[in-house]
């Protein structure tokens, strides 16, 4: 397929348009089955779950079934790319590039729903990646069970790579993560009485800027953890003093211990904050994501065949602090994760994300040929 000429470029525009929340995705779970809708039915089986896609292509002579997985939410961000296809949903974007990993995963889909490879191929449009998670539920369902995948493939655009890049390695890919949601109350009261308050405002401040002290000093130098906090609320306007604060962030380590440990700490730190400023806490953890741990074998055969049998350039990549709960997909079936690399001077869940839209035929283009070589 020519750059030029590919439909899927148009099609990741008008699904650039519709982005919406984890499991709230009913507009682009329609406009996905709209599209499938048109083609040809003699080899596909199509089941929804939520707000989910399954479809499975039938193989002519079947061993085995080959998945694939694109995640299809949006985040709640307001666009500042300025783009004439730019988002329809105010304050919610495609910043994640799920737009892509669907527009690709349709052009894939076309292909072998017309050109069937001998094996089955499951495709896996998942709902809720940004949060709370739709692949664990995903693989918790009769249809995973009764179509089950013996080795699962996803991608996922990397901003930071020329397009024609593939950047993957074997073993650990994505961290570990946990959200983090901590709530104070406290005492509030009139802005020029600060002594007869317990004001949580100061107290999240303080709190903030202790746990980044758990990085810093309670993580070995030689693991790698991550605490961010994303966003803070609290108070109610300018003169009185805040009753209420709450921080929400999250957590990424490369090692189950090191989550575990920092966890620890966190609550340490809570607790010395409840005591020193006289008020309540309490930690909510959210949703947890399993590390990508991408198998070896079929991970080293990917880059070899890479390497080998197209024009992509590939890169070994380092492990990335990013999160996936593609990871629960992987963790009991082996399968891989890899980069598509979509240059854009903005990263990942920034507001002028613009990945380059030739990434699109890139990746279609390989994973045909990669699937053909493993299906066939
Ligand atoms: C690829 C990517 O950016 N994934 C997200 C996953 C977020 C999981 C969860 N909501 C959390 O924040 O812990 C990421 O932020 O890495």
């Amino acid at each position: 397929m020519s750059i030029m000429n590919n439909p899927y470029v148009q099609i990741r525009r008008e699904l650039h348009q519709i982005p919406e929340r984890g499991f709230d995705e009913t507009k682009t779970q329609g406009y996905l089955l709209q599209y499938i809708q048109n083609l040809p039915k003699e080899h596909i089986e199509l089941k929804t779950w939520k707000t989910g896609i399954f479809l499975r292509v039938q193989g002519t002579a079947p061993r085995k079934t080959i998945g694939y997985r694109a995640d299809i939410d949006g985040l709640p961000i307001t666009e500042e790319t300025g783009l004439s296809f730019k988002s329809l949903h105010e304050g919610m974007m495609h910043a994640c590039g799920h737009d892509l990993h669907m527009s690709i995963a349709l052009g894939i889909l076309t292909h072998f729903a017309t050109h069937p490879p001998k094996d089955n191929l499951l495709f896996m449009f998942q709902p809720a990646e940004e949060g709370p998670g739709g692949a664990l539920p995903m693989i918790q369902t009769d249809f995973f069970t009764q179509w089950k995948p013996d080795m699962i493939i996803a991608l996922h655009i990397a901003p930071e790579y020329p397009v024609g890049t593939i950047a993957t390695k074997p073993g650990l890919l994505f961290a570990n993560t946990s959200e983090l949601f901590i709530d104070l109350t406290g005492l509030g009261g009139h802005a020029a009485y600060p002594h007869q308050t317990n004001d949580m405002v100061v107290a999240a401040c303080s709190l903030v800027t202790q746990l980044q002290s758990v990085v810093a000093r309670n993580v070995d130098p030689l693991d790698s953890a991550v605490i961010t906090i994303g966003k803070i609320t609290g108070g109610t306007v300018q003169n009185i003093i805040a009753e209420r604060a709450r921080l929400e962030g999250t957590i990424r380590t490369l090692s189950v211990e090191s989550m575990k440990k920092v966890k620890e700490r966190i609550e340490a730190l809570v607790q010395g904050v409840e005591i020193g400023y006289n008020c309540k806490t309490s930690i909510d953890y959210g949703s947890m994501y399993h590390q990508v741990d991408n198998d070896v074998k079929l991970t080293e055969e990917f880059m070899r065949f890479v390497t080998n049998e197209t024009n992509v350039n590939l890169i070994e990549s380092k492990e990335a602090m990013t999160g996936e709960d593609y990871g629960y997909m992987i963790a009991n079936t082996p399968g891989f994760m890899f980069w598509l690399g979509a240059e854009s001077p903005f990263g990942l869940h920034h507001s002028k994300l613009n990945p380059n839209e030739d990434a699109i035929g890139v990746a279609i283009n390989t994973i045909i040929s990669y699937l053909n070589f493993k299906a066939n």
